[in-house]
């Protein structure tokens, strides 16, 4: 059973579309990065998902049922971008009162507060929190009822980099114990290491979806070489040039010269380079989730407001 189905979905709010002919799969075990511009529709994929609201067309189905029943609900933990609580209440009490809504055991209290962290501050009123306390606050509550579907918007905002990871390992361990989870994050170098699956929206569609391994075949983008030559041998380049690989180079500000090349042709590059004799060092750069990410995406950074249509 799926964690989640979306099928040729679309949506509108209300002039111009939001989404359109979305299909989009999580399955049990498995950490989905949900990655898109400002307004390219994440949090409106999660809202459907939650059930928020019917789209205007196709299916969505959530762990085998229907989005927005109090049976497929009570499964589903969701930390929106902003977590804002009651300033007057501890972060016990907030937690409490949550648990009850969602018919969770209020023994997961005290233990959801430990493990995110907020032992000592359980029973301090949430006006004295941090932000990063906010957000761990918000991470205990979505995590209440051990849901089978975890729907995170920017999880990491607000923690130090100790948090992130203690986050990350989290995660991982609800994963491995069989969690669908859906990671919204505009921090792609932060998310990589943690994600089986990207999912990159823009503009509403969906641009690419799949693992990195996938996503880099689809983008096709260069691999990049960086060699340093044996005593700084200028003839590299040129010798580069003339394999016929149809790479390009460059000179780094370090006299190293870095090559562009297609990534069914690293290897026959790296040979050719070791076979030279004039290579005292070599590294390879595959793409990165950040680099696959403005592939897609294009360059059109602010350019894609989203915002009021
Ligand atoms: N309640 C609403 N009424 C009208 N338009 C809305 C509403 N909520 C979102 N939108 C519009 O829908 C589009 C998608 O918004 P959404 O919040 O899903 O984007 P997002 O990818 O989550 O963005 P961000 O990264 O900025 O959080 C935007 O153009 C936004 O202005």
């Amino acid at each position: 059973m799926s964690c989640f189905r979306l099928e040729n979905v679309s949506y509108r709010y209300s002039k111009a579309p939001v989404l359109t002919g979305i299909d989009l799969t999580l399955e049990p075990g498995e950490i989905l990065g949900l990655f898109g511009h400002n307004g390219a529709g994440k949090t409106t994929c999660i809202k459907l998902i939650l059930g928020l609201m019917p789209p205007g067309q196709g299916a969505v189905s959530v762990l085998g049922g229907k989005a927005g029943d109090p049976e497929v609900s009570q499964h589903i933990g969701y930390l929106p971008e902003n977590v804002m609580f009651y300033p007057q209440l501890t972060g016990r009490e907030i937690l409490s009162h949550f648990a009850r809504l969602k018919g969770a055991s209020l023994k997961q209290v005290p233990m959801l507060l430990e493990q995110v962290g907020l032992a000592d501050a359980m029973d301090a009123r949430t006006k004295t929190y941090s932000k990063g306390m906010r957000q761990r606050l918000g991470l205990a509550q979505a995590l209440l009822g051990r849901p089978k579907l975890l729907m995170l918007d920017e999880p990491t905002v607000g923690l130090d980099p100790v948090a992130t990871a203690d986050l990350y390992r989290l995660l991982r361990t609800l994963r491995d114990d069989g969690t669908g989870i859906v990671l919204c994050s505009h921090v792609l170098p932060g998310v990589e290491p943690y994600i089986d699956r990207a999912a990159i929206l823009t503009g509403g569609s969906l641009k690419a979806a799949g693992n990195l391994a996938a996503l880099r075949r689809q983008a096709n983008m260069p691999v990049v070489l960086t060699v340093a030559p044996t005593n700084n041998d200028h003839h590299l380049a040129a010798m580069v040039e003339a394999t016929g690989l149809n790479a390009s180079t460059s000179v780094t500000g370090n006299g190293h010269l870095r090559i562009e090349v297609a990534p069914d042709r690293k290897m026959s590059m790296v040979h050719r380079l070791l076979g030279t004799g004039k290579v005292r060092d070599l590294a390879i750069s595959e793409p990165t989730l950040e680099d696959i990410y403005v592939h897609f995406i294009g360059s059109g950074g602010l350019a894609h407001r989203g915002g009021v249509q």
